[in-house]
């Protein structure tokens, strides 16, 4: 152990300096989160040498630009290239206003392990994955630096998860309730688990892992089911006598809450809930499910009754050291806002709903 960052501090340095504005070095390149560069920044960087580009595949084919790495698309920046066509590259808020951005010219042959790790690290950060990459030889002194293959293999780790602190908290829903608060070592979200009475360690204990929504769960949203899923979750734990809720910090599946409401903003374009993560450039659901496996793990439950009606969940905590003794439907009222949510979740990502 030394006083150095190790890796894993380095890369959460990295995803703060993103978040600030700053550039990081990925290899030999310059890299910036486009969401957050300022014009100025922005003009210093384009001093260095030129500049390209990288959005992920999901963006570029909104953008009919060509893909020749696979997972991501390099585009090079035209010299009158301002602020303002970057950030329309980015965010397709401005899509249909505005559809021809281009022609875009993708480079191709090369190297984009730079761009898939800066790519990686800006989703990590829950910016739009959408970054400017200046090839440099040498790089100013005091900026993060991080090697693309360590980065990006750092940013698939599964982080580990020890808990901080815990006491009693009566619920509505359940009196004898007890609130624990785990924290990741990779300096991301801290995650929660209510445990409702005292569960046995030795069999299959009743159990949800509730991705946070700000919007359904705090302000009652009618767009989606999560805050009735909270509700009755608890409630049947209440009833059950025993129980344990995970409360992930997965906002908006991963993406972060200003990402949802740009997703938002999209379907009130008239895009469903998976087109707009892809026209924003993510996977339709960026969550970890790893995250949950753990801080079972670490409480001493190797096998739940799961609260779920998303079979990504039973295999996820399957293949991560939980046995998932049966799945319980937790099925919620429609209303006229969320019934075509609730559709498409059926039809495009197989929630058996
Ligand atoms: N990106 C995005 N996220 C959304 C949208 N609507 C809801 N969410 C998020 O989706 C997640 C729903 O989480 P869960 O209810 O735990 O998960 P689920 O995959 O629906 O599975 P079960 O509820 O267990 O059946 C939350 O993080 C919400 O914030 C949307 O339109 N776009
Ligand atoms: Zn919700």
């Amino acid at each position: 152990m030394t006083l150095i960052p190790t890796l894993t501090e380095t890369v959460s340095r990295a995803r703060t300096d993103l978040r600030m504005g700053l550039p990081v070095v990925i290899g030999a390149a310059l890299v910036a989160a486009v969401e957050t560069l300022s014009p100025d920044r922005l003009a210093l960087m384009r001093m260095l040498g030129p500049a390209h580009l990288a959005i992920t595949s999901w963006r570029a084919e909104t953008l009919k630009a060509r893909v020749y790495d696979n997972d991501l698309s390099r585009i090079e920046l035209p010299p009158e290239a301002d602020l303002r066509w970057l950030r329309s590259i980015a965010d397709p808020a401005g899509d249909l206003m505005t559809p021809m951005k281009g022609p875009l010219k993708s480079l191709r042959g090369g190297d984009a392990a730079a761009e898939r790790a800066a790519i990686a690290l800006a989703k990590s950060a829950q910016l739009l994955p959408a970054v400017l990459v200046v090839p440099v030889e040498s790089s100013p002194e005091g900026l993060t630096r991080l090697s693309p293959g360590p980065a990006l293999e750092q940013l698939a780790t599964e982080a580990a998860m020890a808990p901080v602190a815990a006491a009693r908290l009566p619920l509505l829903s359940a009196e004898n309730s007890k609130l624990h608060i785990f924290r990741p070592n990779d300096g991301a979200s801290e995650h929660y688990a209510v445990e409702i009475g005292q569960p046995s360690r030795d069999k299959p204990v009743l159990a949800r892992l509730h991705s946070a929504c700000f919007t359904g769960d705090v302000l009652g949203s009618l767009k989606c089911d999560c805050g009735p899923q909270l509700h009755a979750a608890l409630g049947a734990m209440g009833t059950a006598g025993e129980g344990v809720l995970l409360y992930l910090n997965q906002e908006g599946r991963g993406i972060g809450l200003a990402n949802k409401m740009r997703a938002y903003a999209l379907q009130n374009q008239g895009f469903d809930t998976v087109e707009a993560n892809h026209r924003l450039g993510f996977e339709d659901d960026e969550r970890d499910f790893r995250i949950g496996a753990g801080i079972l793990r670490e409480m001493g439950f190797g096998s739940v009754r799961l609260m779920t009606n998303n079979p990504r969940k039973v295999a996820m905590l399957e293949g991560h050291g939980i046995a998932v003794a049966e799945r319980v439907p937790l099925i919620t009222p429609r209303n006229r806002h969320n019934t075509n949510y609730l559709d498409i979740k059926a039809q495009k990502s197989g929630h058996l709903l």
